[in-house]
């Protein structure tokens, strides 16, 4: 199947992104929402991150503590690398298991860690990156989830810088302060029909007539 790697920093707009690409009829195969059924109660990763963190790492509800985690994630590379080395290969088999029952057009693969990652460029056909000013990145995750400067700024510098993420692009949707949601949404739409347009071709790019 044709497939995009949908990328960007904290707060750019991937989801919002992914979420009507899917209405569009996209296979959306979202890391980030894998990443969060493994960790809820009774999740593959729970034990997994038990015995890698001790206890105090899973909340009296049996999920993740997602606020003792990123505290000890994004203030000690070593912790971040152990997290990701439990979950990254849950969630690229959990990734391996939604693509072989992928249906639609074309495939939408979301993963905020896609360049740091180097694995994805050979995976898809097309690197798209939502693009946003850090400024912007910033107020959108206060207002979403209320975390302090300080701790979004430290997830910021733990994802590739936007120069790198914009020297991998196939394809950037631009979402910064000035784009407001219809404007996003209609430019979001004329890539959605660019790549129906480009599935639908065979795969050494010719269109054939009559
Ligand atoms: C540290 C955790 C528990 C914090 O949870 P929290 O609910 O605060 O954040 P959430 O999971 O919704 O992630 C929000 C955003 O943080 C960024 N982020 C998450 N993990 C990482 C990471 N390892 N490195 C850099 N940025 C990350 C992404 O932009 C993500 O979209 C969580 O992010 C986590 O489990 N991360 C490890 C899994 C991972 O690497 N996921 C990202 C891609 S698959
Ligand atoms: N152009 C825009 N205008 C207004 N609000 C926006 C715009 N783009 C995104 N948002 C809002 O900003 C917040 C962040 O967007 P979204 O959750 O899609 O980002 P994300 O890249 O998926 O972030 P994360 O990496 O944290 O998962 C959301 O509340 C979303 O509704």
């Amino acid at each position: 199947m044709f497939s995009i790697g949908l990328t960007g920093g904290i707060g750019s707009g991937k989801s919002q992104v992914a979420d009507w690409l899917a209405a569009w009829g996209a296979a959306v195969i979202d890391t980030d929402r894998i990443a969060h059924a493994l960790t809820v109660p009774g999740g593959a990763a729970i034990e997994p991150l038990r015995a890698a963190f001790g206890a105090e790492a899973i909340g009296p509800d049996g999920a993740l503590d997602r606020a003792w985690m990123r505290t000890r994630a994004f203030g000690d590379p070593a912790a971040r690398r152990q997290l990701e080395s439990v979950l990254h290969p849950l969630i690229d088999r959990a990734v391996r298991d939604q693509a072989e029952r992928a249906e639609g057009p074309y495939g939408v693969y979301v993963v905020p860690l896609l360049v740091e990652s180097g694995r994805w460029r050979e995976r898809v056909d097309r690197i798209c990156v939502v693009d946003c000013d850090p400024e912007t990145q910033v107020r959108r995750v206060q207002a979403r989830s209320g975390l302090t400067r300080d701790t979004i700024e430290r997830i910021m510098s733990a994802q590739a810088s936007r120069a790198d993420r914009l020297a991998a692009a196939d394809d950037i949707i631009v979402n910064d302060d000035s784009t407001d949601l219809d404007t996003l949404r209609r430019r979001v739409f004329q890539l959605h029909q660019a790549w129906c347009d480009r599935a639908s071709r065979p795969a050494d790019g010719r269109t054939t007539h009559g």
